[in-house]
């Protein structure tokens, strides 16, 4: 009866790097902007050491900007690899898959200030160089329009989220916990009902702590945090650290730069730290539960953070209601934001709303991004 209520299906690919700083992530997908026809192949490129020192000092010198378009001190030398790497990624990612009609390409490209109270948000790439060199039609800038109309910009992946869980036929209320770099929960209800925001840190604050005392960029399979033990004092004083950011009703979101530690881990082991930085993400998605309409039955764990058995299981002990990983129900959990670019870049195309009040708080459901066409990019 609804035969043509939706645009015929696009080849869409999509491109994700995310706060963790780890690597470009890319997916390809079939979607008619309302659901997913086919789920196509998934990619990663890493970012090297220099890559991951060069945003880290990006990350540093955006914080004082007051012009989204304004790159200062690294952030153009920033923009240009992050550019060359998405570059890359695709071009990489299409060679021998040459018969895939890609309709379309959504870029996140890269956060480096997230500030919606003053109406900033600043990810880098440089859309239509992009466009240029891979001859293909981009979305960018995804978190402009809503910012711009009082939006928290983020998350964005609420609506794809809806999208799986709907394919998937799971009974609601469900919620979805993306670990990435911070974490960020989807409510879905009856009917379709969406509320969305993030919950604190996912896996930065252990990432920055391995880092700075191992020169490792991750507590691998939670090896660390396994070997250690959870100190109770030091977690209350990280939890009073963002006691006022837990306790805010939705819409709200994170900049990457507003988790620290401060002195809360002073004098721990290694270890130790790495198992209170473990607990303290999965209280702070346990608190997240006071903000929701009503209990999710399950908990559905992806990103990163879900290939740390530490991290799970301190969900698990965190969370009432089953808990099960993206991977277990058959998503591909690494590849969710990737895909979900391309879900929203396949939206945009439409004027489809990509935002909503219950995921960023702007007054209405909104569509946004910006589109550059190869041939007016050159
Ligand atoms: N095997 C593993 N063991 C432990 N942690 C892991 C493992 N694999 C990935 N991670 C964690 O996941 C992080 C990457 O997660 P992900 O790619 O979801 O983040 P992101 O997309 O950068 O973040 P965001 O969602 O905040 O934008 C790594 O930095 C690391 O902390
Ligand atoms: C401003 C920004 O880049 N935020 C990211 C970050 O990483 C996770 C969380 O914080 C989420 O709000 C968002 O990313 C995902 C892709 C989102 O918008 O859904």
């Amino acid at each position: 009866m609804h035969a043509n209520k939706y645009a015929e299906p696009v080849t869409a690919l999509g491109l994700m790097s995310g706060t963790s700083l780890d690597g470009v992530d890319i997916a390809l997908i079939e979607t008619d902007g309302h659901a997913v026809q086919r789920f196509g192949p998934v990619g990663e490129r890493p970012f090297t050491l220099q890559e991951r020192d060069l945003l880290r000092g990006a990350l540093a010198d955006a914080q004082t900007l007051t012009d989204r378009h304004a790159r200062p001190g690294r952030l153009a030398e920033a923009e240009a690899m992050i550019t060359d790497a998405y570059a890359e990624t695709i071009r990489d990612f299409l060679a021998g898959r040459e018969n895939e009609p890609v309709a379309v390409v959504g870029v996140h490209g890269q956060t480096v200030l997230h500030r919606p109270k003053d109406r900033l948000t600043v990810q880098l790439i440089d859309a239509d160089a992009l466009a240029r060199r891979c001859g293909l039609t981009v979305v960018h800038d995804l978190r402009g329009a809503d910012v711009a109309a009082g939006g928290q910009g983020a998350p964005l992946v609420p609506v794809f989220h809806q999208a799986l869980a709907r394919a998937a036929g799971l009974e609601p209320p469900v919620a979805v916990v993306n670990v990435g770099g911070v974490a960020n929960v989807t409510w879905i209800g009856e009917s379709d009902a969406l509320m969305a925001f993030d919950t604190g840190p996912g896996n930065a604050l252990l990432d920055d702590w391995v880092y700075r005392h191992t020169g490792e960029p991750m507590d691998r399979d939670g090896a660390l945090a396994a070997s250690g033990a959870v100190d109770e004092r030091a977690l209350a004083a990280l939890e009073a650290g963002l006691s006022d950011y837990l306790a805010q009703q939705p819409p709200k979101s994170l900049d990457r730069l507003d988790l620290s530690t401060g002195e809360a881990l002073e004098g721990l082991s290694l270890e130790d730290g790495a198992a209170t930085l473990s607990s303290f993400t999965a209280r702070c998605v346990a608190s997240a539960r006071d903000h929701l309409p009503e209990a999710p039955k399950s908990w559905i764990v992806c990103g990163g953070g879900a290939r740390n058995p530490e991290l799970l299981r301190a969900l698990t002990d965190a969370l009432p209601g089953d808990l099960t990983t993206a991977d277990a129900l058959g998503w591909r959990g690494d590849f969710i934001e990737a895909q979900a670019f391309a879900f929203l870049a396949a939206r945009s195309l439409q004027g489809m709303p990509i935002t909503f009040p219950g995921t960023t708080g702007v007054p209405r459901p909104l569509t946004g991004g910006s589109v550059t066409q190869p041939e007016r990019a050159a």
